[in-house]
């Protein structure tokens, strides 16, 4: 029997347990057993964690993915009970949430899975806690949502931020415009096509020589450092984009609710007293850059109330593969309406890119 399944069981005991004189023993072991089991969750003994975890492999669903992200009763679980039509359990303890509870958002015409996680804390990314799983959780979603309590300052904040860098995600950053190609002779060969100031030839170079990569093509197109030169040669970051979330703002003057608002990529709310809540889903959804795409028949109306959703940068090759795998092959041109055109109707080809709210009528060979 799996770890989940014996707190599930001592759970259902409890709750059929009356509770009296009598059974006040009986329940206390209960209780005492509960939480060795959460216990063995959190730190599995022997330290060892596989990546995924059990509860952890919550399939993919719906045009987006986001993740909630926070230390230990923030209020992480009250968002998705309150946002979707799931019911995460809450509670004033510390870790009542074990696993990855999925939720669904409808926004838009989209779909976004919204994700509940453990609480996480200091050392997450050593594998503290179920912070290795959480994290893993993290990297697969397009959004990631750093609730905060607003009652603690920005503490929380820094170190989560900490956490999520160690382990390779990026948060709110572009991937480095950094050309960089191994080969398999030829030494290094180093060129920029602007003027470096953090960063120069000698840095490469040496940085080059600790991950003993002699031979490479390296092309900065952007002023960038060498820690993100470092990032380009890993390869395996994560650039992620991330909306803080500062909770109960119902527990702190009003002065401070506008200092935390002010700041980038914040939004403040009450998830008990559903304060802010439609402003957090209009954040979300900008944060996610989805495009809503309407398609259309020759001669009729186009299909405002059933968008396609895309990613920012799609093209018309991505509105043929969502409508059918084969219509890319047939494609011979795109009516277009809307920002991406310049004219009303305009024709374009298949690498036309889109923007949000485009219409499109697609002619076939
Ligand atoms: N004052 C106040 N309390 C809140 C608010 N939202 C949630 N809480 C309380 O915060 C406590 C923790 O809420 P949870 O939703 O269980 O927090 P969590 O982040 O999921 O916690 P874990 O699963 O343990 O990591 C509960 O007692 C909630 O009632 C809020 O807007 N204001
Ligand atoms: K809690
Ligand atoms: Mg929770």
């Amino acid at each position: 029997m799996g770890i989940l399944e014996k707190i599930a069981e001592v759970e259902r005991e409890i709750a059929r347990t009356q509770k009296n004189k009598a059974t006040e023993y009986h329940l206390g072991l209960l209780k005492a057993k509960l939480a060795k089991y959460r216990q063995q969750l959190l730190d599995p003994p022997g330290g060892k964690t596989s990546a995924k975890g059990e509860g952890f492999d919550v399939m993919k669903s719906g045009d987006a993915r986001v993740a909630l992200i926070g230390f230990p009763s923030v209020g992480k679980s009250t968002l998705l009970s309150t946002l979707t039509n799931t019911q995460s359990e809450c509670a004033a303890y510390e870790f009542t949430t074990l696993t990855c509870i999925p939720g669904v958002i409808e926004y838009a015409g989209a779909k976004i899975q919204l994700l509940d996680l453990p609480g996480i804390i200091e050392g997450a990314a050593q594998g503290k806690g179920r912070g290795r799983q959480v994290i893993a959780v993290a990297r697969t979603s397009d959004l990631i949502i750093i609730m905060l309590d607003a009652t603690k300052g920005s503490i929380q904040k820094e170190l989560l931020e900490r956490e999520l860098e160690a382990v390779g995600i990026r948060l709110n950053r572009e991937k480095p415009n950094i050309y960089f190609k191994p080969k398999k002779g030829g030494g290094i060969s180093f060129n920029s096509t602007v003027p470096l100031t953090k960063c120069n030839e000698k840095m490469v170079q040496m940085i080059l020589h600790e991950y003993k990569i002699f031979n490479c093509e390296v092309l900065f197109r952007d002023d960038c450092t060498s820690d993100e030169f470092v990032d380009v040669i890993l390869g395996n970051r994560a650039y992620i984009p991330c909306l803080y979330v500062y909770n109960k703002i119902d527990q702190i003057s009003i002065e401070e609710v506008d200092k935390l608002a002010r700041q980038p990529h914040s939004v403040v709310v009450s998830c008990n007293m559903k304060l802010n809540l439609d402003y957090l889903l209009e954040s979300t959804w900008e944060h996610l850059a989805l495009l809503r795409i309407y398609t259309k028949r020759r001669g009729e109306k186009p299909k405002f109330d059933d968008p396609l959703i895309l990613r920012r940068g799609a093209t018309c090759e991505h509105v043929c593969h969502l409508i059918h795998r084969t219509i890319a092959q047939s494609f011979r041109y795109a009516l277009v309406w809307g920002r991406s055109a310049k004219y009303s109707p305009q024709r374009v080809g298949i690498h036309h890119r889109m923007c949000d709210e485009d219409v499109i009528q697609i002619i076939k060979k």
